[in-house]
Formats: C-alpha cells, structure tokens, sequence
C-alpha cells in the first residue's frame, strides 16, 4: 500500500508559560460564536460520511466504536477555524503540559454519534499507526449543544476514576493522548464532536 505523505500542519509555537499537570484534562470554552459554529458544522455535513473503522485491522468494530466520522480539510473555506484552534492548543500546550509539539499530521474529524443506534466509543487510547508521527495530545471540540442529546458523555481516566469533560457547545477539550477515554452512548439525539491529534516526536 502506498504510503500517505506526511500530512503536517504546523502548530504555532508559545514559550511555555509556568502551571502544573492537569488531572486529567483542560478545556477551553468560548473558541467561536454560534454562527461560526453552524459555519463549522455546515461546512462538515457537506463532506461524505463514513463509519469509523478501529483497531489493529482497521474494521468497523460496532462494540468498540459505532458512529460516522468526515474530514474537515483546511482549504481556503476553513483556515481561520483552523488557526483559531492550533492557536487556542498551542497555548493550552505551554500553560499545562508543555510537550514538544509539531502540529496536526491530518484533516480535523467531525464526529457524528446518533442516538438511535447508541452511537459510542468504548474505552480506547489514542495511539497512533506504526508508520505515522507519534500522536501526544489528544483533542474534542465540542460541537452539539447537550440539550441537543442525552449520554455521549466524554470520559477521561487518568487515575482509575473517570471525569467527564464538559460538553457546552464550543469547548475544546485537550488531554494526552495515552490517557485511557470513551464516548458513552447516545441514548437521544446527536452528538458531533471535532476531533484532531497534535503530533510530535517521541517522548524521551
Ligand atoms: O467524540 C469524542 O469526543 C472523542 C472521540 C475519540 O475518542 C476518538 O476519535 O478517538
Ligand atoms: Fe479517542
């Protein structure tokens, strides 16, 4: 198979900016207004859907995942919403992990889980595939308003204790991304969810 470039879109570099390890995650609320949330959110439904494949054999596992993911690319439509987010992460990255970062090695996932076939994520990590750059930071930009849907709840488990991470429409969501987390059923309605990875070199 032939082998997909390496797809990076740099991350804007912050000095790091002194504070301490989150428990499990942090967030950010507030990124766009409503009406560049229903930009994002048009621009996404335009895109073809498929089901998520997971796993060591890229299937389509209903027991471990079951929703439709699109890609969102960062043409000319969607470049300011992707600078507003690289930046709101670089500087989330400085102020509570200060990993060594390099940027996004591919499109942002919009994330789709219906409730009528309790669409979910079961608990998972985050790893990346052998050949592609190692995935660090983990990252959900909430996209539904949680009046718009019940479950899908974000789980974090960092400590043996799940959180559970905030779900008000337009909240980024970053955590590492070897920290165990899953989508618990939607039992009504629709959650979408962004989702993207920042990449870099290993840990050392
Ligand atoms: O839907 C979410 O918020 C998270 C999805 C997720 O964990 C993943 O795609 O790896
Ligand atoms: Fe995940």
């Amino acid at each position: 198979m032939p082998m997909r470039p390496l797809y990076i879109i740099p991350i804007p570099p912050t000095p790091p900016i002194p504070g301490r390890l989150p428990e499990a995650f942090v967030s950010r609320q507030g990124l766009f207004s409503d009406e560049e949330m229903d930009r994002i959110q048009q621009a996404a439904l335009h895109r073809e859907s498929r089901r998520v494949v997971v796993g060591l054999d890229n299937k389509v596992d209903p027991d471990g995942n079951l929703s439709f993911v699109r890609h969102l690319p960062p043409n000319k439509e969607m470049q300011w919403a992707y600078q507003r987010i690289l930046d709101v992460i670089s500087e989330l990255n400085a102020r509570h992990f200060q990993f060594d970062i390099t940027g996004i090695d591919e499109p942002l996932y919009h994330v789709t889980y219906e409730g009528n076939e309790k669409g979910h994520y079961n608990w998972h990590i985050d790893a990346n595939a052998p050949d592609r750059p190692r995935r660090k930071l983990a990252i959900t930009f909430q996209m539904s308003h949680p009046n718009e849907y019940e479950g899908g709840d974000l789980e974090i488990n960092m400590t043996g204790i799940p959180v559970t991470a905030p779900k008000e429409r337009g909240t980024l969501v970053m955590f590492p991304a070897n920290h165990i987390h899953r989508v618990t059923p939607v039992t009504k309605g629709t959650r979408c969810a962004l989702v993207t990875w920042i990449v870099g070199p290993p840990f050392k």
